[in-house]
């Protein structure tokens, strides 16, 4: 099984040879799930191995016995993306569970206006829990001459879902794909023309409408054997890791493609899961899947060129 990155961090945000754990989701997700059970085995897929490292003591501090292995993978790198693959097709032949929760929001800018009559209107609990309409961010243009934000949430996952599909698609045993979007995924942000989002101010909304998108048609195109997840604005990341877990312990078959699970908490600080419609349409999502199949063919093309000229 494959985790999302981990989330660690030294103190002072620089790698030492102890970098102090920073809890994110995934990490969260991790020790929820060893606590559920302890027999399975993790693959802790993180870019930054020092991390990754800490990721797995503290881990293992908790479960002793545990079967933790890591593994290095940039997701805003195609390179990266294609040698981690190589590498779980040579340690693994199956994979039950992918959990894909890496996702960035780079240089995060507040509208202040948006948040001042958001607070004094109707919709201010929407405002908290969706953040709709309040961040913008600045986005940039990775080594692969993507944007950072679409290569990071969306396109990195998808090539590397497509990379190890024969671990995923076996007849008797589904694997579940689960994939972290977010309640700030917004139709409004995202473009079929502009999927990349290089002409707005919304790339993280943007990004994670085309994760909600992508999900449909993988669904479709895995021939049911996948389902696809989301999740909404978290307080902690142990109330994050809510829907992730519930999904956990699901039967993919009974599940259905169209709705995102959230996970939400209560006033009384009950974690619970919500299922909602996803505001879109197959068409799209379609159009959308045939649009990142050829960006593939065309990257990855590119990427064996500049390999072939370096040889
Ligand atoms: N927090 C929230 O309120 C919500 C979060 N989400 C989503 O949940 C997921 C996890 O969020 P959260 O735990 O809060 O965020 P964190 O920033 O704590 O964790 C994100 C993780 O993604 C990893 N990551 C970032 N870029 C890359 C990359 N290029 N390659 C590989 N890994 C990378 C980071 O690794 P590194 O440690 O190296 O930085 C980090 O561990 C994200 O997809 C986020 O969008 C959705 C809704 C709400
Ligand atoms: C006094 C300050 C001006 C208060 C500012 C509050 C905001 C920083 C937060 C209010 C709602 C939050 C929010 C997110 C980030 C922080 C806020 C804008 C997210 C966009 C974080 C990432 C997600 O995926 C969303 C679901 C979050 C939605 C709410």
């Amino acid at each position: 099984m494959i985790d999302g990155p981990s989330s660690l961090q030294s103190p002072q945000g620089h790698h030492n040879s102890s970098p102090k754990v920073r809890r994110g989701i995934g990490l969260a997700l991790c020790e929820r799930l060893l606590t559920e059970d302890d027999q399975i085995h993790l693959c802790l897929a993180c870019r930054n191995m020092q991390r990754a490292k800490a990721a797995r003591i503290s881990l293992l501090s908790l479960h002793p016995a545990a079967d933790i292995s890591i593994l290095q993978v940039n997701l805003g790198s195609l390179k990266s993306v294609c040698q981690a693959a190589t590498e779980v097709k040579q340690r693994y032949r199956q994979v039950d569970f992918l959990y894909l929760n890496a996702g960035i929001m780079p240089n995060p800018c507040i509208n202040l206006k948006v948040f001042l009559s958001g607070l004094f209107s109707r919709k201010v609990i929407h405002m908290f829990t969706t953040g709709e309409g309040l961040l913008t961010q600045k986005d940039q243009i990775t080594d692969d001459g993507l944007q950072e934000v679409f290569e990071t949430n969306v396109f990195g996952h998808f090539v590397l879902i497509r990379a190890i599909e024969p671990l995923l698609c076996h007849v008797d045993s589904p694997s579940q794909l689960i994939w972290t979007s977010s309640s700030n995924a917004r139709k409004s942000a995202f473009s079929l023309l502009d999927y990349q989002h290089i002409q707005g101010q919304e790339s993280y909304s943007s990004s994670k409408y085309a994760t909600d998108l992508l999900s449909v048609a993988l669904n479709r195109h895995f021939n049911q054997q996948i389902r696809i997840f989301t999740n909404s604005f978290t307080i902690t990341p142990y109330n994050g890791a809510e829907a992730l877990l519930w999904l956990f312990r699901q039967k993919p078959e009974l599940l259905d493609p169209l709705l995102k699970y959230h996970s939400c908490t209560s006033g009384l600080g009950n974690n619970y899961v919500e299922s909602r419609k996803m505001n879109l349409e197959e068409e799209s999502s379609e159009l959308f899947y045939q649009k990142l199949l050829e960006l593939e063919k065309q990257t990855l093309k590119k990427l064996s060129e500049s390999e072939e000229e370096y040889k």
